[in-house]
């Protein structure tokens, strides 16, 4: 994509601003027009002119003011270089690791965060739960998984100017299909799996597997592609890759494999042998299940990719902890266990529920509802694993957003074969109480979806509130 016209607008001009939102627009700007999913950036050039547009990049049809402006065959990946571009191409100075998968992206990226930490490489986070730019005020609540192109730009410049070298970056597949990456330089990317979610966006599973793999395509190329072989589509990617590659899995220990072996898992405790190359080190992991021994392959992986030492990332792996919201144990003295969980798809939750049913005495009461606006035909699988697994699963809301909460429920019940061990509690304060009054110390509750969330949302807008912290207040009575 030639972007020289533009490029050289912005290394003209003093204030170097790129946006795609009209109503940012200031004097001088350059505007990108793009096609989304709700409006058309191109009805708004006028209104960006308006505003004070020095310069416009756009895709679709004629340009319908008169000012300097270049046509371009991607306006979104454009946005993506020319944003990078004004802030001073701040990826060249960061060794940028992405991760990618409908499962373990914040896990994955944490984790390396905190391998690439503990080997004195200031490390800077971009994903679901947090985003820490290296700075003195430390970590903030994330907007979004992966920000739009102009802001994660701007977040990656503020990573080097305060003093970051590396960054892992969760890159959604929303991300992806939009080209929120596009213009960042990066050196290694993990793809932990795939299963199906987000279908109300990508309407078909290729389609969504489609937008992961652009990630491997990356334009600049990615040095190396950290894959999950225990996974077919990951076996799939691992065909197409043009660039170098780390395959991971715990199941083939091949020679070039970074493979778990020996793995044990007891009620109290996680070890397995990492081996690369001839190496191995044993690993005891504060981290609770296999999905999660896999998780801390990919980030091994990325890991190695940056230049450390399998000796180094094995000793790093030992003082992991994992993400907020994910499988963590809501402190009570009195037992039963109780743990809350951002399993909001039907193969996470199979895969928290196989990690936690042999560890149960007693039995698993299954805490869980699914986000409106979203992927409706996982709803009725997320019912399927928990009756598979659960004792008893309680269907309650997670964020409903603009949908009727009772048609979400519904939709989950449709998939249980039968409703007797099934209660519906719309409320979910009511579900959580309802969970641990029924629990007996040998039991374990385990509410899953919302995870680290500190919010509900319905058609109303948002209010507080936090499964843990409801869960904890309930157990202090
Ligand atoms: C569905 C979706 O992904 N939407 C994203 C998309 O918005 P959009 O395509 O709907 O934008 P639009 O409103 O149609 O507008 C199109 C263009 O016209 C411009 N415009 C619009 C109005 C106007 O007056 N003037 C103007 O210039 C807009 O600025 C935009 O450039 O592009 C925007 C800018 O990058 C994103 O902020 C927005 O994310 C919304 C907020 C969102 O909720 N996205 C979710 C689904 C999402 O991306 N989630 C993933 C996580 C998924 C996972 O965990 O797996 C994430 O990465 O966060
Ligand atoms: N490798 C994995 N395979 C399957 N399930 C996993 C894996 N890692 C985590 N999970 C499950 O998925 C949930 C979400 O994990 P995590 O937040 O790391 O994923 P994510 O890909 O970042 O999710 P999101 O797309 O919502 O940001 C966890 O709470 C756990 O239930
Ligand atoms: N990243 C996922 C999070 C879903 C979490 C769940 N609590 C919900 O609100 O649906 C998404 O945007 O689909
Ligand atoms: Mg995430």
């Amino acid at each position: 994509m030639d972007l020289s016209p533009a490029i050289k607008y912005l290394a003209s001009s003093a204030k170097l601003r790129v946006t795609s939102d009209s109503r940012e627009v200031q004097e001088g700007d350059l505007f990108v027009a793009v096609k989304g999913v709700k409006a058309d950036g191109h009805n708004y050039i006028s209104q960006a002119a308006r505003n004070g547009a020095g310069f416009i990049v756009y895709q679709n049809g004629n340009l319908p003011a008169n000012l300097p402006a270049l046509k371009t065959e991607n306006s979104r990946e454009a946005l993506g270089i020319l944003s990078n571009f004004a802030c001073g191409n701040p990826s060249e100075k960061l060794c940028c690791l992405a991760v990618t998968g409908t499962n373990g992206k914040t896990t994955v990226a944490s984790l390396t965060k905190q391998l690439l930490e503990q080997a004195g490489i200031k490390t800077g986070l971009i994903g679901t739960v947090w985003n820490d730019l290296c700075g003195s005020e430390g970590k903030s609540h994330a907007f979004m998984t992966t920000p739009p192109a102009e802001t994660l730009s701007r977040m990656l410049q503020i990573t080097a100017e305060n003093g970051g070298k590396a960054v892992c970056i969760e890159a959604s597949s929303h991300a992806l299909d939009q080209e929120r990456l596009a213009g960042i330089n990066i050196k290694a990317a993990a793809f932990t799996n795939l299963s199906g979610e987000h279908l109300d966006y990508h309407k078909t599973l290729d389609n969504y597997f489609a937008a992961k793999k652009k990630l491997f395509h990356h334009t600049p190329p990615i040095s190396s592609g950290v894959i999950n072989l225990d996974s077919p589509e990951g076996r799939e990617l691992a065909e197409e890759l043009e660039c170098g590659m780390i395959g991971y899995s715990l199941k083939n220990s091949n020679e070039g494999v970074l493979a778990a072996k020996e793995i044990k898992i007891s009620p109290s405790s996680t070890s397995y042998l990492l081996c690369w190359e001839g190496r191995e080190f044993t690993v005891e992991t504060q981290l609770a299940g296999k999905f999660n021994i896999s998780n801390q392959l990919a980030a091994a992986g990325l890991a190695l990719s940056a230049g450390l030492d399998l000796g180094q990332i094995a000793e790093g792996l030992k003082k992991c902890r994992p993400p907020k919201g994910r499988l963590e144990r809501v402190p009570n003295e009195r037992g039963p266990n109780v743990f809350v969980d951002y399993a909001h798809t039907d193969d996470a939750l199979e895969n928290v529920l196989q990690t936690l049913r042999p560890i149960t005495e007693g039995r698993l009461i299954t805490v869980f509802g699914c986000g409106g606006c979203r992927d409706e035909t996982k709803r009725p699988r997320m019912a399927k694993v928990s009756e598979k697994y659960s004792d008893i699963s309680i269907i309650t809301n997670d964020n409903p957003r603009k949908e009727d909460p009772e048609t979400i429920l519904d939709q989950i019940s449709e998939g249980f074969s039968s409703l007797e061990h099934v209660l519906r509690l719309s409320d979910r304060k009511i579900a959580i109480e309802k969970a641990i009054s029924l629990a007996r110390p040998e039991d374990t509750v385990i509410i899953a979806g919302k995870g680290h969330e500190e919010y509900q949302e319905n058609a109303e807008g948002r209010r507080d509130f936090s499964d843990k912290k409801t869960a904890e207040n309930i157990m202090e009575r």
